[in-house]
């Protein structure tokens, strides 16, 4: 290890402590495009206040207040777990998305068949693609989730389960306007319609423009809290839009809607 070290007296850097600090730059990194646009920031920066406030109490021998204030930072640590829960959720599944062996398709291909998921993925996304089309002519209202693994308790309570294959038809008759299932969202989730007119957790994302209605809302706040992404017809206007990881994408195109489904879904 000798002949990576740097001396310069009064500075001793070794090659670990470059790794080291590339770490925690990529760790920063991921945290803030994860809290980014989100009330996270906001909570993340009234704790680096408290904590300069801790500081300077300390320094200052204030001992009753920077008692209290320690009190307070040793269950920090739990109450950072239960505030920062749906981050901490969407880090680790955005590490777990990232490893290797998910990153390289090339593996995935060879061990479960490439053109198998291709074609799946084709069966699966165009009567979704189909139906968008059709609802967008129509200016019909529709919100589709599309989740990896159904959660049956996230969606226990509100969904009526349907359980059926994908079908354009299912969908347009589901969202259209007189059917009592059209109020809520789709999910779709292991190849099948698993349910309809399901109420979804809303964003509280304030920084959203004001004719977000509920239906951006509620898809916005799926792609939030879970690995979810969401779909979104506009019937105001037809526009598509696409939920992702609590951000929204406007105005997109089929081809672009199909090339989303195809890498997400
Ligand atoms: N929590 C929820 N979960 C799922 N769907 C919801 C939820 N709240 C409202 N919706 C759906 O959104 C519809 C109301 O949409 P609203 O007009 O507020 O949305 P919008 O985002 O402005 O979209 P649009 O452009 O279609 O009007 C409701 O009829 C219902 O189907």
């Amino acid at each position: 290890m000798k002949g990576f070290d740097f001396d310069f007296d009064f500075i001793k850097i070794t090659a670990t402590d470059v790794v080291d600090i590339f770490l925690v730059a990529m760790l920063i990194y991921y945290v803030y495009s994860l809290i980014k646009n989100t009330l996270a920031v906001n909570l993340l920066l009234g704790m680096f206040m408290i904590l300069i406030f801790w500081f300077m109490v300390d320094k200052l021998n204030m001992n009753m207040l920077s008692t209290i204030i320690k009190k307070f930072m040793d269950v920090g640590i739990i109450a950072l777990i239960i505030i920062f829960q749906p981050e901490i959720r969407r880090f680790l599944l955005l590490i777990g998305k990232n490893t290797f062996l998910q990153k390289n398709k090339a593996w995935w291909g060879y061990l479960f068949g490439t053109k198998n998921i291709e074609v799946n993925n084709l069966i699966r996304i165009r009567p979704i693609i189909e139906a968008c089309k059709s609802m967008k002519k129509s200016r019909t209202g529709a919100l589709i989730v599309f989740v990896k693994y159904y959660d049956d308790q996230l969606f226990a309570n509100s969904c009526e389960t349907i359980d059926s294959r994908i079908s354009k038809r299912l969908l347009e008759s589901i969202f259209q306007k007189n059917s009592p299932l059209h109020d809520g969202a789709v999910v779709i989730s292991e190849n099948k319609i698993k349910s309809a007119s399901c109420i979804l957790p809303l964003t509280d994302n304030d920084t959203l423009p004001p004719q977000f209605g509920l239906r951006h809302r509620a898809g916005i706040g799926i792609s939030e809290n879970t690995d979810a992404v969401a779909v979104i017809v506009s019937e105001e206007t037809g526009e598509i839009a696409y939920a992702k990881q609590g951000r929204v994408r406007m105005n997109v195109s089929f081809g672009e809607l199909e090339k989303l489904l195809n890498k997400d879904f």
